[in-house]
């Protein structure tokens, strides 16, 4: 569904450092790949990149087939801040206007944007104001907007990462129902090892210094099934690597 092919990312002109160096990246449909690494790596770089919001300044990325150039609501973006709702729409509003905005009816677009809140357990919510939720609910609303485009890739950028630990924990379990209910392809930067073991079919590590690169990989399928605890501990060496040699280059 996804593919990242021989990307470099780089701020400013021609000249400027690249951030990220041939970064390859491979992500099956219905797969939930992690991105994991040291601050300032390159994570939210590469995310922006698949949802064509900055070009790559070497190679491709390419979903469902089609060369990415510009944002689209194939790809549909969760951020980490509580303010992405439309303070003036109500919840049901706020899920179904970027399906009226793409080309759908008004009724569809409201029975469409029902299912993925009730989906998301905010049918008690559907005529609030943003104003009136939680952060935890605000998140979810932002979750069943972005589901409810049917996106070929949703990209997530630390979407819980301003959340308290219990609502955390909470989320993490719902959205990971959820998305294998729908069979839903995830791209998901994470600065949390144990969320990305949690979540993830798949976790890359991204870091080692500056250009960073992919410094390591893990997929469920080569991990012993359900051992959570292995995963982690895996993840957790090569974040230490990544970190290590970040600290070798400066
Ligand atoms: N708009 C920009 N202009 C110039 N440099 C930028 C811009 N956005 C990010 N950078 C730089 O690119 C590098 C990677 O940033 P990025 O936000 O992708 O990292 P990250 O891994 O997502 O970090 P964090 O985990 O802290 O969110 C950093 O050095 C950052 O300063």
């Amino acid at each position: 569904m996804l593919e990242i092919d021989g990307v470099t990312m780089a701020y400013g002109d021609a000249s400027a450092d690249p951030v990220l160096e041939d970064v390859n990246l491979s992500v099956g449909s219905g797969e939930r790949c992690m991105l994991l690494g040291p601050s300032g790596c390159g994570k939210s770089t590469l995310l922006r990149a698949v949802g064509g919001f900055h070009a790559p300044a070497r190679g491709e990325i390419r979903v469902g087939g089609d060369v990415v150039s510009r944002p689209g609501p194939d790809r549909a973006f969760v951020f980490q801040e509580f303010d992405q709702l439309f303070p003036w729409k109500r919840v049901l509003a706020n899920v179904a206007y970027p399906l009226v905005v793409n080309g759908g009816k008004k009724p569809q677009a409201r029975e469409k944007a029902l299912v993925h809140l009730e989906m998301m357990g905010l049918r008690d919510a559907v005529d609030k104001y943003p104003h009136q939720l939680s952060g935890g609910m605000k998140q979810r609303v932002a979750i069943a907007r972005a589901m409810a485009l049917e996106p070929r890739v949703l990209l997530m950028d630390e979407p819980f990462g301003a959340l308290d630990a219990q609502t955390r924990d909470r989320l993490q379990e719902q959205f990971r129902t959820v998305t294998t209910e729908l069979g839903t392809t995830v791209i998901f930067v994470t600065h949390s090892i144990h969320e990305a073991a949690l979540i993830g079919d798949s976790v890359v590590v991204l870091g080692g210094g500056r250009p960073g690169r992919v410094v390591g990989r893990i997929s469920r399928e080569h991990t012993p099934a359900g051992d959570r605890s292995a995963v982690e501990a895996r993840l957790k060496s090569m974040l230490a690597s990544a970190h290590t040699a970040k600290e070798d280059d400066r």
